[in-house]
């Protein structure tokens, strides 16, 4: 049988190779060129790029990759490779045939490797899902860059479709609710529910990037649906980075705020990312857990990301099958035997 002529690719932001300083010195090099992520004027950024941050922080990174890494390798990219082929393996299920795909916007692999390869393998049409609920330039229109870029040295294109958000699908709030309430089944609740959302600078918001609306509204509907009053929802912001302000409040000085109000048993979860990666696993569930218990807390639950959860592969198959509308997908219903 032909390959399918249809594909799904799902984007996520990357990780380094390996969780060594050379390795994550070609990531963060990547990763802090884009324009899109960093909004200084090159002839300032570069120096400071170059000249400080590509020298200190690789080696403080790797040792944070090093504490999270696995046999499998980085817990982003196992847990992409996995999305990707239950998502193939739901839209079988449902009838449809389609390649799955996964890529990473830096690093490997990457959005044009994958791309040409699926052109190569007889792709003439390719859904592109970014894996960010929540529309921010850094991400969901950077990995739009990097598709037109693919694209821009191309002839012959596939025709492209691009996601760019699900904040608000009931799917997907519905599974992050589910989420909750089986956490809640083995910890019992706690006192507060913090939900972390990547941060970015406040100056982005202001110029109209609808990055943090659309995280406010995630976190209104989940705790709508999962029944958390709006007294016990603590939203904030997590992983600044350089000296400017960045959204409020910030992860880590409201939890240790709350434990020094008295708060003992917090709940933390992060909406904003559907697989567990660097930002959940060490920045939360590591350090902001020992700044809460060091300021006198008691029980500090992080609740996991989406990651393999059946309603979220459900939700993500269902999104999909939305955008891929009129693609001619379906695999013809069998003749019955007479
Ligand atoms: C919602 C998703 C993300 C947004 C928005 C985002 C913005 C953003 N990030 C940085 C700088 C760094 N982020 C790093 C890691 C990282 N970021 C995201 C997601 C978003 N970033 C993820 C999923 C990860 C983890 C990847 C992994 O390998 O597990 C890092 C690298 C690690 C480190 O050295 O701290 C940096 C740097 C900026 C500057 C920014 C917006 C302007
Ligand atoms: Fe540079
Ligand atoms: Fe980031």
């Amino acid at each position: 049988m032909t390959a399918p002529d249809t594909a799904v690719l799902l984007c996520n932001l990357g990780t380094p190779d390996a969780p060594t300083t050379p390795a994550v010195r070609r990531y963060l090099s990547q990763f802090l060129h884009d324009p899109r992520v960093v909004e200084i004027p090159r002839v300032i950024w570069c120096p400071i790029l170059h000249g400080i941050i590509l020298r200190t922080r690789p080696a403080q990174s790797a040792r944070r990759y090093a504490s999270i890494w696995t046999p499998e390798g980085s817990p982003l990219t196992v847990w992409s490779d996995k999305q990707a082929k239950l998502l193939a393996g739901y839209l079988g299920e449902r009838g449809h045939r389609v390649t799955v795909r996964f890529a990473m916007r830096y690093g490997n692999p990457s959005i044009p490797s994958v791309l040409g390869e699926l052109k190569a393998g007889g792709a003439r049409r390719v859904l592109v899902l970014p894996m960010y609920p929540q529309y921010c330039a850094a991400t969901t229109a950077s990995t739009a860059d990097a598709v037109n870029a693919w694209a821009k040295q191309e002839r012959a294109l596939p025709e492209l479709r691009f996601v760019n958000r699900f904040h608000d699908d009931p799917r997907y709030i519905d599974a992050l609710a589910k989420r909750l309430s089986d956490h809640w089944m083995t910890h019992g609740r706690g006192e507060r529910l913090v939900m972390s959302f990547h941060g970015m600078p406040k100056r982005t918001r202001d110029l109209g990037d609808p990055y943090f609306d659309e995280c406010m509204e995630t976190a209104r509907l989940v705790a709508a649906r999962a029944d958390v009053k709006p007294e016990q929802l603590v939203v904030t912001f997590q992983s600044r980075l350089g000296r400017a302000e960045w959204l409020q409040p910030y992860t880590e000085p409201t939890l240790v705020k709350l434990a020094k109000q008295g708060v003992k048993k917090v709940d933390v979860m992060c909406p904003g990312f559907v697989a567990d990666n660097l930002e959940t696993l060490e920045e939360i569930a590591q350090e902001a857990r020992d700044a809460f218990l060091k300021a006198g807390g008691t029980d500090f639950n992080y609740v996991p990301c989406l990651n393999d959860q059946h309603e979220w592969m459900a939700a993500l198959a269902a999104l999909a099958l939305r955008h891929l509308q009129g693609w001619d997908t379906q695999v013809p219903a069998s003749t019955p035997r007479p």
